[in-house]
């Protein structure tokens, strides 16, 4: 049986990158995809939207939904001060191994944990089985249909703080309306947008930053 898309591009960085080296990793992924076979990462141009709102949070604990192949979950956790980690949620396993073995390659897996599994199986699992009090960071990259109810789900676990930041991917193509409609009317959220591209394409997309009771956190330093 043939190889998979997923499974060429893990063959890809681990010929290609320098092992340890996740800058390596980010590009060798970048290379494949723009040159070889187009892939839903996040990319290079999104990707340095997503490094300023990582470094803006400067997270102690991270959430990723939808991990894919790791990439994002590399460029993240290649920011992440010592002793503070990312936990990535993905539920189809042959996607998980792959992100696995691309973020060992990496040589970040001390700082990440994919779980494996459905969001709405594993947030209301995040407090106890993975001692999560609350999330500084959460990146959204899953289905889109998802980002909504998954918001909510993290509100109702109560793992959203004052100054929690939520990211999300691809709010032009393919587009989250539900989402855009539910944390925009939202009054506990300061939201923003920052139009970009579809990674490794000319098409338009934006990524939009929601943070938690904005003017509560900043009151209180
Ligand atoms: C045809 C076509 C292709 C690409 C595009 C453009 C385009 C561009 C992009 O940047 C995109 O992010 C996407 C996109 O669809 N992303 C969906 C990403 C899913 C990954 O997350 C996993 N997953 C999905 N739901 C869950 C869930 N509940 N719990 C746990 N894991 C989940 C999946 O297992 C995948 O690993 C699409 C538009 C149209
Ligand atoms: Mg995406």
């Amino acid at each position: 049986m043939d190889q998979s898309k997923e499974q060429r591009i893990l063959n890809s960085v681990s010929y290609n990158a320098v092992k340890g080296d996740p800058e390596s990793v980010i590009n060798c992924i970048d290379k494949y995809c723009s040159q070889y076979e187009w892939a839903m990462n996040v990319g290079d141009e999104k990707g340095t939207i997503l490094d300023k709102v990582v470094e803006e949070a400067d997270p102690s604990v991270a959430l990723e939904l939808g991990t894919y192949c790791g990439y994002s979950a590399i460029r993240i956790a290649r920011l992440l001060k010592p002793n503070t980690r990312l936990l990535t949620i993905e539920f189809n396993p042959e996607f998980a191994s792959i992100a696995k073995e691309i973020i060992e390659i990496a040589g970040l897996s001390e700082k990440v944990t994919i779980l494996e599994g459905h969001s709405e199986d594993i947030i209301p699992q995040l407090k106890k089985k993975y001692e999560v009090e609350t999330l500084d960071f959460v990146f959204l990259d899953h289905w889109k249909e998802r980002y909504a109810p998954d918001t909510i789900l993290l509100e109702e676990c109560g793992l959203l703080r004052k100054g929690s930041i939520l990211l999300a991917d691809n709010i032009i193509y393919p587009g989250a309306p539900e989402f855009i409609k539910y944390i925009r009317s939202n009054k506990r959220f300061e939201c923003t947008s920052y139009p970009s591209h579809l990674e490794y394409m000319k098409v338009e997309d934006a990524m939009e930053k929601a943070v938690k009771d904005p003017g509560a956190a900043a009151m209180l330093f």
